[in-house]
């Protein structure tokens, strides 16, 4: 879902903070351009789709995957490095990853890494992430990588920092909700932006401390605050429902993964999570048994996982993928308010019913943040 003005929650591949349910969309940073063919060849690390729909928006275009390429396949080096110096991006970004010794911050910080966008990768934790820097920069691309730990580092972790990734703060354990975590992670959240708020002012945020439906309003309400709220440029990272959807759906009706793309909108939580089945393209059919299944399978996968790490922690890896596919160039693009049109009668109840649970978490963030103003 796409972070939205003051007035929309909700939403597809972001999430964001305001009052009401508004326009929802999944894709919000396509570009609908038509890379040369050779280039879907070299897709790599995305599926074909996202090849198509994100090659000049995602850091994990597919010139990163020209990179790994040319490292390892000699004998396509030579049409690579012509097919490379074509389409060679300027290394220019510098992203700051909060919570970068953790999980999901580790694999996302290689991701990150293989962008021949970024120019700089700056890795921020409480715990000492020396070791994680020290071993990432080996890797032959073109982000430099710098370390900084404890409070005392963040300032300048964050100083000419264009693009912020925070996965900091603590995961599920077995039997807990999302919203179990809001205690702890609230607060995470608040300092850290509270910290971006006064050192890169202008970066794109994206949030993936859970629990996401609200500490995206908490981010929102702190940049408010320090009056350098843009809601173009605040997001909570949610593509990992879009990602488990197509992957879900391709199992379910044998289909290739690459071919399938299903928008999701809502929040990142239970029921607010809600796949759009009825939007999947290509048009598939779906019987009401299946419709259900997958919606439920989609909404309860973060359990999944959960259950299978028992006690060790959340989704980590698919995480820092969806999260390395979220990352788009210009932030919000477009609020593609037709995803919303059409739905059918299954869809529409459940928009109805998860509208409440969604706003009563934003409001717990908001809250959250106002309480401590004023205590201020
Ligand atoms: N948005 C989404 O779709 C998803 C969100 N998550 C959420 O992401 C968060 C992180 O998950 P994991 O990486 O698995 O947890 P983890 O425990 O493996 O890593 C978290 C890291 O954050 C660090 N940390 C804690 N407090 C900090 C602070 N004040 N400043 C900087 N760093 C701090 C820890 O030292 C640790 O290295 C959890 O809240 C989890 O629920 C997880 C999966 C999917
Ligand atoms: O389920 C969790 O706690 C982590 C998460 O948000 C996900 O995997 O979708």
């Amino acid at each position: 879902m796409a972070a939205t003005s003051a007035t929309n929650f909700s939403i597809g591949s972001t999430a964001s903070a305001g009052s009401t349910v508004g326009p929802t969309q999944s894709k919000a940073f396509s570009i609908k351009l038509e890379p040369k063919s050779y280039l879907r060849n070299f897709s790599g690390l995305k599926a074909a789709n996202s090849v198509r729909y994100e090659s000049e928006s995602s850091f994990l275009g597919s010139e990163s995957s020209l990179i790994l390429r040319r490292s390892y396949n000699t004998k396509a080096l030579k049409h690579s490095q012509r097919s490379y110096s074509y389409i060679q991006p300027h290394a220019s970004y510098k992203v700051a990853i909060l919570g970068a010794g953790g999980g999901i911050g580790q694999p996302l910080a290689l991701l990150v890494k293989m962008s021949p966008l970024v120019s700089a990768l700056n890795l921020y934790d409480i715990a000492n992430v020396k070791g994680v820097a020290a071993d990432l920069s080996h890797c032959n691309t073109p982000a430099q990588v710098s370390d900084f730990t404890g409070a005392s580092e963040l300032a300048n972790c964050l100083k000419g920092v264009n693009v912020v990734v925070i996965p900091a703060g603590v995961p599920r354990k077995p039997g807990m909700t999302r919203d179990d975590l809001f205690n702890i992670n609230a607060n995470i959240v608040k300092t850290l932006v509270e910290a971006v708020a006064d050192n890169c002012p202008d970066a794109f945020i994206h949030v993936i401390s859970n629990p996401v439906n609200s500490t995206v309003p908490i981010a929102a309400e702190v940049l408010k605050n320090k009056g350098v709220y843009d809601p173009k440029k605040l997001f909570g990272v949610t593509t990992l429902d879009v990602v488990r959807a197509n992957t879900f759906v391709a199992q379910k009706k044998n289909l290739k993964l690459i071919d399938v793309d299903v928008p999701v909108v809502g929040g990142h939580a239970g029921i607010t999570i809600l796949p759009l089945l009825s939007k999947t393209n290509p048009s598939v059919a779906f019987t009401d048994e299946e419709v259900q299944e997958l919606t439920v399978r989609i909404q309860n996968a973060g359990t999944e996982v959960v259950e299978a790490k028992a006690g060790a922690g959340s989704a980590t890896l698919s995480m820092a993928y969806a999260a390395a596919r979220f990352l788009g160039r210009n932030g919000v693009e477009a609020v593609i308010s037709s995803e919303l049109q059409g739905l059918t009668e299954f869809e529409q109840k459940a928009l109805e019913a998860l509208k409440p649970e969604l706003k009563a978490s934003i409001e717990k963030g908001v809250a959250f943040v106002q309480k401590q103003t004023v205590t201020a």
